[in-house]
């Protein structure tokens, strides 16, 4: 069994995160993504707006009806920080038979030589690094063993990200389109991220 691990903030998921998955599910011949919203993330300063639940909720929301999306709360139930190392390592123990692809966004690729372990990660997973609008991959500066573990996939570009829908939410501007209907519903009852 092939599957994707889409980790992330999710503060809010946007279509931009959905259309990543699909297009490494089809590339990479996946037959599960999984969205793994993250409890602290490793590398942002700022506490997410959403609370953990909400941020799984939207989840939820979003993949719900995909007949190969699920939403999963391992890192939230784990709690702490979300270093990918002890997530993949649980789940390798849990899933033996299963290979996991780490999928990532061409901003998170150069990064990647400061992830904790990195050097273990690796060997663990396949990364699959997404081309995303304005952030240049960085590929050929990775070290080999990084290189060697990574697969580019190509998707529709979309310049969208988390930051962009809280902005337009305190500007009180519509993020219709920008988020699966249901969790533009869901941040509307809930009045997230609000002025
Ligand atoms: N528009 C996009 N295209 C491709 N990949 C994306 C896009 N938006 C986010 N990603 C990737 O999805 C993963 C989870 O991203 P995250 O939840 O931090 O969203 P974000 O939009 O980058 O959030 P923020 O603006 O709050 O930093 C990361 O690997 C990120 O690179
Ligand atoms: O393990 C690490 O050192 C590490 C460093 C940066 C990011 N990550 C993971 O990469 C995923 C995307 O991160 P984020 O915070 O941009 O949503 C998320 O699952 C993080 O836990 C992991």
């Amino acid at each position: 069994m092939k599957v994707g691990l889409m980790g992330g903030t999710f503060d809010p998921v946007h279509i931009g995160h959905l259309l990543a998955a699909q297009s490494v599910c089809e590339e990479a011949g996946l037959d599960e993504v999984w969205f793994m919203p993250t409890n602290v993330p490793p590398h942002k300063e700022q506490t997410p707006g959403a609370t953990p639940k909400q941020r799984l909720d939207m989840v939820s929301l979003a993949v719900e009806g995909h007949p190969k999306f699920r939403a999963t709360d391992f890192e939230l139930r784990k709690g702490g920080v979300s270093y990918s190392i002890e997530t993949v390592t649980m789940l390798c123990e849990q899933y033996p038979e299963y290979h996991f692809y780490y999928i990532i966004g061409a901003d998170m690729v150069r990064y990647l030589p400061k992830w904790f372990k990195i050097d273990e990660l690796v060997k663990l997973v396949t990364f699959v690094g997404l081309e995303r609008p304005g952030f240049d991959p960085g590929v050929n500066e990775l070290p080999e063993k990084i290189r060697e573990s990574l697969l580019m996939v190509r998707m529709p570009q979309i310049e969208l990200s988390s930051t962009m829908i809280r902005e337009r939410r305190a500007m009180n501007l519509s993020v219709r389109y920008m988020v699966p209907d249901r969790v533009n519903e869901y941040i509307e009852v809930n009045q997230l991220y609000d002025a």
